[in-house]
């Protein structure tokens, strides 16, 4: 059922009744009123006579943005509504696709996913699905504000005001535990990152503010001053490491209530992945989801064929996650491409730590360079060209110039991980265009209790 309300606005109504059809990227749900779209937050696809509340201001003519104010018959997709976020419903942007029952939300993501495919990269798919466990506190590593009183939290969703007092329900256990009481330099940001032995380390980094806009604690030591949003991790900071379970004993100099008193170097935190152990610093990326980073390796080792006597590139590596298992398949040279300059020294740590190799440890060359300026190392490395390919970039994506200069050098077989069916759907639909073709694409529902997914994909050279 469709109802157009009073009050119009610049031809936008205050209120409208719709049907869901859709969802959007960006966890919304999509209805239609004559030629209009209405964006609605707080609606899921299969909702019917959804009253809807109009955001006159951040709405168009022909594209209106609202949110549910009451559901007439619900969705066979909605939840029980059991699942809750503390810090969500003190408005922070945290988890914003809890409306969906979980046992649903890896199926929906497909959906999107394809939907995606098919707007964007204009081609057809049915990407199968997977769940990840656990659904809430999966989220091992964080990324804090501090507000002007020094107290961290999450942001809300549109602003810049900090949520604090509020645990995210993402939050591994024990990871946002004692918050409240600790007192960190306002505008910086907090890293809190849970390690595989349970050790919490917490670091507070630069977060881009003017020193004008600081007041209270001392500045970091060692931080450099960047931008929010600043893609290059920032070194040092106020540090501090605490034992928050009994997995394992802790080394670390905590805990204390106050990490700005804490300063030192940072130390390594260690997670696990498929039995392997991956030393490096709290402030470098690692996947969020604790069970990810070994599905992930599942993954890539199932759709990448064995090429004994090749030669592989995990590209965007970060300390090396899928390295090992190129230089298994190929038995050959494996070049790791990362933009941060502690990867490769963190990578050859994690590495020489292991016990027993089916490969040779010096074939995996770990390089400091950003993708797009690594192709003469790349190409000096491996005279005889490249067989297989890993490339994980971040959310913006590789780019279409990246995957042209990738397929110029004739891979076999590519996975392709991407976290934004947008960028992604960009991306896999220029590996089309240069003669690959998709033999499997998988949808990881790997941020639970939000609209995000990762999506790995495996392409192979058309012959
Ligand atoms: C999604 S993470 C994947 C890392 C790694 N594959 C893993 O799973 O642990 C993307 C990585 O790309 C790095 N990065 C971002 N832009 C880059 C660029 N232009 N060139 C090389 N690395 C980049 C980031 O520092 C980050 O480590």
């Amino acid at each position: 059922m469709t109802h157009t309300e009073i009050h119009p606005h610049d031809g936008v109504p205050s209120h409208v009744t719709v049907d869901i059809t859709d969802f959007a990227y960006g966890g919304q749900g999509i209805g239609r009123v004559d030629n209009h779209v209405v964006f609605v937050e707080g609606a899921v696809a299969g909702d019917r006579d959804v009253a809807v509340d109009i955001d006159v201001e951040h709405s168009s003519a022909s594209l209106w943005r609202g949110e549910a104010r009451t559901i007439g018959h619900r969705s066979p997709l909605r939840g029980d509504g059991t699942i809750s976020c503390p810090a969500a419903e003190k408005g922070a942007g945290c988890c914003d696709f809890l409306e969906v029952a979980p046992d649903k939300s890896a199926e929906v993501k497909a959906s999107i996913t394809a939907d995606q495919m098919r707007r964007i990269g204009h081609f057809d798919i049915e990407p199968t699905f997977q769940t990840l466990s656990p659904y809430r506190g999966w989220r091992t590593r964080m990324r804090l504000a501090v507000d002007d009183e020094g107290r961290a939290g999450l942001r809300v969703k549109s602003g810049h005001r900090v949520v604090t007092n509020a645990v995210c329900s993402q939050a591994a256990p024990g990871l946002m535990d004692g918050l409240d009481a600790m007192r960190f330099t306002p505008g910086a940001e907090v890293i809190l990152a849970l390690d595989s032995n349970g050790i919490r380390h917490i670091v507070e980094v630069d977060g881009g503010a003017s020193s004008k806009q600081r007041s209270g604690a001392a500045r970091p030591r060692t931080s450099r001053r960047g931008r929010r949003g600043h893609s290059k991790v920032i070194e040092g900071g106020n540090y501090c490491v605490e034992r928050i379970s009994d997995n394992a004993a802790s080394t670390s100099s905590g805990p204390s209530s106050n990490p700005a008193e804490n300063s030192g170097a940072a130390e390594g935190a260690a997670h696990s992945a498929e039995g392997r152990t991956f030393v490096l610093p709290p402030t470098a990326f690692w996947q969020a989801h604790s069970g990810a980073p070994t599905r992930y390796r599942e993954l890539v080792r199932e759709l990448l064929p064995e090429v004994h006597g090749g030669a592989a590139w995990d590209l965007y590596g970060g300390i090396g996650l899928f390295a090992d298992i190129l230089a298994e398949k190929t038995r050959g040279p494996v070049d790791s491409v990362e933009i941060d300059k502690n990867a490769r020294t963190w990578g050859r740590r994690s590495l020489n730590a292991l016990a027993e190799f089916s490969f040779s440890p010096s074939s995996i060359r770990f390089l400091t360079s950003r993708v797009d300026r690594a192709w003469s190392s790349l190409r000096r490395n491996n005279k005889g060209g490249v067989d297989l390919v890993v490339l994980d970039p971040p959310r913006k994506g590789a780019g279409t110039k990246v995957i042209g200069q990738i397929a110029a050098a004739h891979p076999q077989a590519v996975v392709h991980i991407a976290c934004d069916p947008a960028t992604g759907a960009r991306d896999y639909a220029a590996w089309l265009d240069h003669g690959y073709e998709i033999s499997s694409m998988r949808v990881v529902d790997a941020f639970p209790g939000t609209h995000h997914m990762e999506i790995i994909t495996a392409f192979t050279k058309r012959s």
